[in-house]
């Protein structure tokens, strides 16, 4: 039974429902990192919000661990590469706290406006401040949206219907997406200039990273309220403190921090400055939400296989997971028998379809490849690594669909360039669902690849046959299954040979001494 760790406060249904789903959950939250560490191994899922860090380190500890569930959106306190590395998939649940996260940036935005949170502390304080706290309006203000995604739309949504103007700065918005939205596409400068309202929704990367720099905030109207529920570090927190004192920003909400928890901060107790505890996402409605996602997703995937929201995989739905399946068998089978055949370094794999596999969705096959093609140098390459460790060695990779049909139904073909020249090997589904090789380096042959095998190249000639059976009953090796191919008539012949245990390099040397032997292999699937 699949084990999984919940190690951050999540809704009980998640709970509940990996219980019910057949796997076995474990809650423990707020421990340290060396404690993570030393449980880690445990677990085949960990189910995380914001707090857990998995670290690269906490990775090295996981050795059972195949998925990493965020019950959120945000992943930056997740090594994805590292989790790649190690084959983990990392999940999160890209929609289910999203208006709960834009309904906080409109309240913030309200509570910049009108000062709620130091009008409210006055006022228990006994003082009845009226004359203090002049707000603005929000209607006819312009706000700022900088990251128009899935949380940027419903926040501006929401702004227009409060009767604001929204311009948004995104480089990934299309012209189309902006007019349907309802927001006008700007630059960012032109964005620091106009808005009298800035709120900031985009992931922390390398490109977002101090959007809000010290320059930017120069750059802004002055007067300017500016909003962050998506990330610390978007903004330059010391510049912010600097601006709010000028005069230049007329407030600040800030949601998230550089360092959470956010115990100090010099902002804290500046005029202007309204924080929340990175409360984004929570409401009882979203982290049900997102509880229940994270909890079938990675159920799914840890009983059934099936891939939903992952950021380091191709998705694969529970309708095409039934069709998929024997293609991937036949996949990986084809990419390990170019990976045990093919000597030498590759640079390039060609992978294509033809025929029905052509009208699959082809990235789960492509993985599937070259899993079976990596897996030959190392025991912990799965799916999810293996493109990853593929590109990391420089192989180019290349995608093939050929709409007609051939001699067969369904053929997928793998071609690795070698040093020696291209080798190709193909292979079909017999009954729509038993992998099938049907042509191995040019030589026509039709072959299972199933357990232990045997293959050689030899001339071509008469009695060959009779010799290497001879040769097998008399190292004690039953033959399973027994498959033959040949170039042309007395050229260059192929057999694979199914035997009932694992090949001996003593029997190797024996095939190996045969007349007319070229190549003998071990072969395993
Ligand atoms: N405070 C909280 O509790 C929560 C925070 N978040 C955070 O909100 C952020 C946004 O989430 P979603 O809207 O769901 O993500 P999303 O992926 O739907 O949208 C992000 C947008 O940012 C844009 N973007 C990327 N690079 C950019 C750049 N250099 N300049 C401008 N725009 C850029 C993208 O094109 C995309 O449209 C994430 O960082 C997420 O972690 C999400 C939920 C809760
Ligand atoms: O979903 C996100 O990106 C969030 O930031 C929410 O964080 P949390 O799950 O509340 O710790």
């Amino acid at each position: 039974m699949p084990k999984v760790l919940i190690s951050d406060k999540m809704d009980p249904k998640a709970a509940q429902i990996f219980r019910e789903r057949g796997v076995e959950v474990d809650e423990i939250t707020g421990k340290t990192p060396e404690e993570l560490m030393a449980m880690i191994g445990d677990y085949d899922g960990l189910a995380i919000r914001s707090s857990t860090k998995v670290t690269k380190a906490i990775l090295e500890h996981a050795t059972n661990l195949k998925v990493i569930g965020r019950a959120g959106i945000g992943v930056d306190n997740v090594d994805i590469p590292a989790a790649s590395a190690k084959g983990v998939v990392v999940m999160n649940t890209p929609f289910g706290n999203s208006i709960t996260t834009a309904e906080h940036a409109i309240a913030l935005m309200f509570a910049l406006a009108r000062q709620l949170p130091e009008a409210d502390a006055s006022t228990q304080a006994g003082k009845w401040e009226k004359n203090r706290f002049m707000g603005v309006e929000l209607t006819s203000k312009t706000l700022g949206l900088i990251g128009a995604g899935n949380i940027g739309s419903i926040v501006a949504d929401r702004a227009r219907g409060l009767k604001m103007k929204v311009i948004a700065f995104d480089p990934f918005l299309t012209p189309e997406r902006a007019i349907e939205m309802g927001v006008e596409k700007v630059e960012l400068d032109q964005l620091l200039a106009r808005a009298d309202f800035i709120t900031l929704h985009t992931p922390l990367t390398e490109q977002t990273r101090n959007i809000l720099s010290r320059e930017a905030l120069a750059k802004t109207k002055k007067g300017v309220r500016i909003i962050n529920c998506a990330r610390g570090g978007l903004i330059d927190e010391a510049a912010l403190k600097d601006a709010l004192d000028s005069g230049q920003v007329a407030g600040a909400a800030l949601d998230v921090f550089v360092e959470e928890p956010a115990k100090a901060s010099p902002l804290f107790g500046t005029p202007g400055f309204v924080s929340t505890p990175h409360l984004g996402a929570s409401t009882s409605e979203a982290q049900v939400n997102v509880a229940i996602q994270v909890a079938e997703q990675m159920a799914d995937f840890l009983v059934n296989g099936g891939v939903t929201n992952a950021l380091n995989m191709p998705s694969l739905s529970a309708e095409e997971a039934p069709r998929l399946k024997p293609y991937m068998a036949l996949a990986e089978k084809l990419g390990s028998l170019v990976g045990q055949l093919a000597h030498g370094a590759l640079d390039q794999i060609s992978i294509e379809t033809e025929g029905a596999a052509a009208e699959l969705n082809q990235k789960p096959i492509v993985g599937a490849v070259l899993a079976g093609l990596m897996r030959v140098h190392s025991d912990t390459v799965n799916m999810v690594n293996a493109p990853f460790l593929a590109r990391e060695r420089g192989l180019d990779i290349r995608e093939i669909r050929h709409e007609r049909e051939g001699v067969y139904h369904t053929l997928l073909r793998v071609t690795v360039r070698t040093q020696a020249g291209d080798r190709s090997v193909a292979g079909t589904l017999f009954g729509n669902e038993a992998p099938r090789l049907v042509e191995l380096f040019g030589i026509k042959v039709e072959a299972d690849l199933d357990g232990d095998m045997l293959y050689v190249v030899n001339e071509d000639a008469p009695g060959f046959i009779g010799r290497i059976g001879t040769t097998l009953g008399e190292s004690g090796v039953n033959i399973g299954t027994f498959h033959l191919g040949r170039r042309d008539a007395g050229g260059e012949a192929v057999l694979l040979l199914s035997v009932d245990e694992a090949v001996t390099p003593d029997l190797i040397a024996r095939v190996r001494a045969l007349p007319g032997v070229k190549t003998v292999m071990a072969l395993k699937f």
